[in-house]
């Protein structure tokens, strides 16, 4: 007998997944630092990774095993089979083609679409009570997409949304304050990206509100320009791509955070993209970020917010926007 067998009496076969296994499928820039985030924050003890490219996800894989001992022994697995995501709690989708040169938004959606149809299926098949996590952008349309072709309820569907754009956002405003980002309580709301919606009217640091100091902060005609602060969230994503060709820590750390409180089930609060339908008098199937608290089984509730009529237009444009893209697209 071999020397295993002389060590070791089996007692039961553990084959079963872990009850934190967390799939993320697309080993980019995105997605590695998604499932490094989540190693080496111990947010799961078993992560599997998917892709389409082979060789790629060997060696991230592998590279990753190296580290176990330094990631409290932490299993990582990877595979271009879906059945590896089989028992995910949480399944991070951050497949997607990037936008050509010349490539509309619209083309962009549709290819992605088209990625989409071979991925959220399987996930759904492998892991019929996963919590969808969809980064890949356009991140609240392709969220609505994922809960289309998953047919799961909506609190399982959930997109990373604002929750960048939120993340920046405290930073910027933490740096002008000299204090620490989670110190700073602002929410952005909506359309991740550009056109996202930062509320000012909640803004605060311990309970007091910017506006209650200047009633014009964050408006066209503050003295200290504080609406800067939204337009540079906007343009520090475009910096980075300028610097560096993509982006990664922030949404990786990001989405180790929302990974963590699903999995915590610690009805923490986050803007993410969820189905707004009923939500501020927008009456479309659409996706959009507002504060939702997080628990296992994905959305728990949603934070309804007093908006001004200025940020409320703001949502509804959005809103329709999204509708006449989604009309078009082919699902
Ligand atoms: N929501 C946000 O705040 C946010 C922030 C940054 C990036 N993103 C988005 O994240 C996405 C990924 O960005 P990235 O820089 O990692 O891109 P990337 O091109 O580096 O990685 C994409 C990965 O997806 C894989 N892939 C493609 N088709 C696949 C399929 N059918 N099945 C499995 N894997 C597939 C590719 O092989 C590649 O490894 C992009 O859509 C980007 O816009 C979103
Ligand atoms: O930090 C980023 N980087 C990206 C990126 C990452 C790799 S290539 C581009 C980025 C940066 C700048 C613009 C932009 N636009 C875009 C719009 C629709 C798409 F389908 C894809 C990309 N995307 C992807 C993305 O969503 C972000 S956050 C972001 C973007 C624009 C404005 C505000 C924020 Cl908080």
């Amino acid at each position: 007998s071999t020397i295993k067998e002389k060590l070791f009496t089996s007692i039961i076969e553990s084959t079963n997944a872990g009850n934190d296994k967390v799939t993320v499928v697309g080993v980019g820039q995105v997605g590695l630092a998604c499932a490094f985030s989540i190693l080496s924050k111990k947010i799961s003890s078993d992560v599997v990774l998917i892709d389409v490219l082979k060789d790629k996800l060997k060696g991230e894989m592998l590279d990753l095993q190296h580290g176990s001992s330094f990631l409290e022994n932490a299993k990582v697995n990877a595979s271009t089979d879906f059945a590896a995501s089989a028992g995910s709690k949480i399944c991070i989708v951050t497949a997607g083609a990037r936008q050509r040169e010349g490539e509309t938004r619209l083309d962009l959606v549709q290819r992605n679409t088209e990625i989409f149809k071979g991925i959220i299926p399987k996930l759904v098949q492998h892991s019929p009570n996963t919590i969808l996590l969809i980064v890949s952008n356009p991140v609240d349309i392709l969220t609505y997409v994922a809960w289309k072709l998953s047919g799961l309820p909506k609190n399982r569907v959930i997109g990373s949304g604002t929750h960048l754009d939120s993340a920046r956002f405290r930073f910027l405003i933490a740096q002008k304050f000299n204090i620490a980002p989670t110190s700073v309580h602002s929410w952005i709301i909506g359309e991740h990206g550009d056109t996202s919606v930062p509320v000012w009217s909640g803004v605060n640091i311990a309970g007091v509100r910017l506006r209650d100091i200047d009633p014009t902060v964050g408006t066209e005609c503050d003295q200290e320009k504080w609406n800067e602060i939204h337009k540079q969230v906007i343009s520090s994503a475009y910096e980075v791509i300028k610097l560096k060709g993509y982006t990664s820590w922030a949404i990786g750390l990001a989405c180790a955070n929302l990974t963590s409180a699903i999995l915590r089930n610690s009805n923490q609060i986050h803007a993410v993209s969820t189905l707004v339908c009923g939500f501020h008098g927008i009456e479309h199937e659409v996706f959009l970020s507002l504060p939702c608290s997080l628990c296992i089984d994905g959305i728990a509730c949603v934070v309804e917010q007093s908006l001004t009529c200025e940020e409320r237009q703001m949502l509804h444009t959005s809103a329709n926007t999204m509708t006449n893209s989604i009309k078009n697209l082919k699902i």
